[in-house]
């Protein structure tokens, strides 16, 4: 019996270790507040490796603030959070210092430094954390996250002033981008952007996120972000999250805020554009010959 007893124990932790391998970023119990305004109780979260986790919710939930607090720009009163495994509350030592390196953030509005070109804005994170790499291949490093993102390469001379919105934006998520991180965090990336301009940005995650194999944590309150690139979407509401899955998943909870966001008028707008997409894809599919010629 003793026996049986350890081999369930031995499965569980097993099990246990998997699930965790599983995950990028695990949140538990997390309290923040600014005196006596209690942001976040009790809040948990997991974001699953390679997925798009969308973060929605009302004006003034939070969401920026949790996101501040995993990348360790905002101490929690209580809980933990671990990056890859590894615990990062109040933690400034060599270990967390390595995982900060796995991330790039792109904060709200592009956050670019305005007396910096593009390029070298690009070079600060490259800077901080690689100082011995020299100019020539740290140019080199900053001209190909340039294109990357899918600026010209004649903006990487230019001063944010002389960018528009979109490619602002770019700008700041080629300086994400600059030490090959694994997890990316975007606050409102397409906040302000022409619808044209925000799909196109949208287009560009999804595809960056493919090809890198890159965890993606992304704040939004843009309908059409969650529906076509985001595998699952997290609800923060009453100082949690209340409510983390695809979209069809929360439509099934009663939860009043998530039926009036995503069945209100413009959620119901949002699902038949991407509907009128996936419809027009599968045409176009049907009609490519299998060998791929038009
Ligand atoms: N540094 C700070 N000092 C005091 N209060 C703050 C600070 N940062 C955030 N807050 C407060 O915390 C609450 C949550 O802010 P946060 O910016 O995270 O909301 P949000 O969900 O991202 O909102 P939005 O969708 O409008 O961007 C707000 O009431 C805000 O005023």
């Amino acid at each position: 019996m003793a026996e049986q007893d350890d081999i369930t124990a031995e499965e569980a932790r097993v099990e246990s270790m998997m699930a965790q391998s599983d995950i990028a970023i695990s949140v538990r119990g997390i309290r923040n507040s600014f005196g006596d305004q209690v942001v976040h109780d009790g809040l948990d979260l997991d974001v699953r490796k390679g997925e798009i986790l969308g973060v929605v919710g009302g004006s003034g939930t939070g969401k920026s603030v949790l996101m501040r607090a995993i990348i360790g720009l905002q101490t929690p009163d209580e809980g933990e959070i671990h990056v890859f495994g590894e615990s990062m509350v109040g933690r400034l030592d060599d270990e967390a210092l390595a995982i900060r390196k796995r991330w790039g953030v792109l904060f709200q509005g592009g956050a670019l430094f305005s007396t910096l070109t593009v390029a070298e804005n690009v070079e600060v994170p490259i800077r901080e954390y690689y100082p011995n790499i020299g100019a020539e291949l740290r140019d080199e490093i900053a001209a190909y996250k340039i294109r990357m993102t899918g600026l010209p390469a004649e903006a990487g001379p230019k001063y944010p002033s002389e960018l528009s919105g979109g490619m602002k934006k770019r700008a700041g998520l080629a300086r994400a981008l600059a030490l090959d991180p694994d997890l990316l965090f975007l606050d409102e990336p397409t906040a302000g952007l022409d619808p044209i301009g925000a799909a196109a940005f949208d287009e560009q995650t999804r595809q960056l996120q493919q090809t890198l194999g890159l965890t993606v944590f992304l704040i939004t309150h843009d309908l059409d972000t969650l529906y076509s690139i985001c595998d699952r979407v997290a609800v923060l509401a009453d100082k949690k999250v209340i409510a983390v899955g695809t979209i069809e998943e929360l439509l099934a909870t009663d939860h009043p805020w998530i039926q009036e966001y995503f069945n209100g008028p413009r959620g119901r707008a949002a699902t038949a554009a991407v509907a009128r997409h996936h419809d027009r894809e599968q045409d176009r599919a049907a009609q490519t010959p299998p060998d791929g010629r038009q």
